[in-house]
């Protein structure tokens, strides 16, 4: 079985849409199971949907339903030629903006607003689902992601329950080689409608072929590659052919935005590789990450932001054991995890991402002592095989950096990663030194 994930851009229109059809159905691989994300727009469409009900403005969020309504049903035109089959698709389309519109009527709750977030991918399936079976006549089964994607009590994904619902979910489809299903969609513990998180389709595609034991996962996607810099910010970047699992898990957790966060480790665990495809250039080779490592000390540069920087200045510290597990603990009692840290006879700075639980944080830590909080900050990774940093690539990268004030600086806590700590307002330039200082050809 090989797993096939198509993002939001990949399905962003009726003409995307059937190119995306076009390749599952040409790609004479065995079974597979295409995970698709909702049309790019959509998702963000429905998180301001759920704002309006939130704020009360149910006319402005009803208006907003019905524009994203108007849209599908072009779609759905454009897509299927044949008038009957268009018909049907929006009578099926029209199911999910009842929904929508039906949330409308009372105070949105948690549980409504996910009911909303989970529409785009409902909707995408459908459309591309009625495109591959009915234009093209191609057999396919559109398997219901809430019917296996399971959360646990920790809300984190519950790998076995979802191993044993999809494989029950497929059982009396044995004969049957091209299923779809949404990405980002699932149900939490208690059964009701969840997700992954902004980006969740990727870790989908991951946590299903874990479940299923896939031969490859594949991340089709709107360029050719896992690239060494952020595009967006800096020219010149090009796509890595070769990553390995625990390089590409730094790069996507450290702000490479083509990869979900959390989506390498279910494939690294069963050893599945990943390739990263362009649907738009779909003959490119791409990226793959598995076990291997290529040889390049400094291979890729990532940023991630939204970053508070926290430090803490005790004379508690000098000399005493047991500090820094009392400081651990607060971080750990507030569920708030930590980036990077770096610690001197006196001082401790760490970084954090979630700040939602800081003030209570900062509350308790001022008891050790005095607490600077900077926020706006973004970590810079370098990842690569440093063990193999033969060339003093690291040097370069800081000489690069000599003008950019640096916060906070770890290394050798992992052999691929270095991690900087910037300003954001500073990073962009950081990245673009960086670029030139290790990669400009
Ligand atoms: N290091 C990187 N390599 C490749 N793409 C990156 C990188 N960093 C950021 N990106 C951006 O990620 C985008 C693809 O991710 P995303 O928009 O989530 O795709 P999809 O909608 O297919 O899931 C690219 O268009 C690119 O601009
Ligand atoms: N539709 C969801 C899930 C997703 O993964 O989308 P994409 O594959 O386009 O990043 C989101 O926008 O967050």
């Amino acid at each position: 079985m090989k797993i096939l994930k198509f993002g939001g851009t990949s399905v962003g229109s009726a003409q995307r849409m059937r190119e995306v059809a076009e390749l599952i159905h040409a790609s004479h691989l065995q079974r597979r199971i295409v995970v698709l994300s909702a049309m790019s727009g959509t998702t963000n469409a429905l998180v301001e949907i759920g704002q309006l009900l939130y704020a009360g403005d149910a006319t402005t969020a009803t208006a907003r339903i019905e524009a994203l309504r108007q849209r599908y049903h072009e779609v759905a035109r454009e897509l299927l030629p044949d008038a009957a089959v268009a018909g049907q698709a929006i009578q099926n389309l029209d199911q999910h903006f009842d929904t929508l519109l039906g949330l409308t009527a009372a105070p949105l709750s948690a549980d409504g607003e996910r009911v909303i977030l989970a529409q785009g991918e409902l909707l995408s399936t459908l459309l591309v689902h009625r495109y591959v079976t009915q234009v093209l006549g191609r057999p396919a089964v559109l398997l219901p992601a809430l019917d296996f994607m399971r959360l646990d009590v920790d809300e984190e994904p519950d790998a076995p329950a979802i191993r044993e619902l999809l494989a029950a979910t497929l059982a009396p489809h044995a004969a049957q080689e091209l299923f779809i299903t949404q990405g980002y969609i699932c149900r939490s513990a208690q059964g009701s409608v969840d997700n992954l998180k902004r980006g969740g389709s990727d870790y989908s595609a991951s946590l299903i072929g874990a479940a299923v034991g896939a031969e490859e996962i594949q991340i089709w996607t709107d360029i050719d590659g896992l690239h060494n810099n952020d595009p967006r910010v800096v020219q010149g970047t090009y796509p890595i052919r070769e990553l390995s699992f625990d390089e590409a898990a730094e790069l996507a957790y450290f702000g490479a935005k083509i990869l979900h966060p959390s989506s390498i480790l279910p494939a690294a665990k069963h050893g599945i590789p990943v390739r990263l495809l362009n649907t738009m250039q779909p003959e490119a080779p791409g990226t793959i990450i598995s076990s291997q490592t290529g040889a390049e000390a400094i291979k890729a540069v990532a940023a991630k932001d939204g970053i508070t920087a926290i430090n803490v200045k005790s004379s508690r510290m000098l000399l005493a054991h047991g500090f820094l597990r009392s400081l651990f603990e607060i971080f750990e009692r507030y569920r708030t995890s930590i980036d990077m840290i770096t610690t001197s006879e006196v001082a401790v700075s760490l970084t954090i991402d979630d700040a939602t639980r800081l003030p209570q944080i900062l509350e308790e830590l001022r008891r050790f002592g005095s607490v600077v909080v900077d926020e706006n900050q973004s970590i810079i990774c370098l990842v690569g095989n440093l063990e193999q940093d033969a060339h003093g690539s690291a040097n370069r990268a800081f000489a690069a950096l000599k003008d950019i004030p640096v916060r906070m600086i770890s290394y050798g806590g992992s052999p691929n990663n270095i991690s900087i700590l910037v300003s954001t307002h500073d990073k962009t330039r950081a990245l673009q030194a960086l670029n030139a200082g290790l990669f400009q050809r």
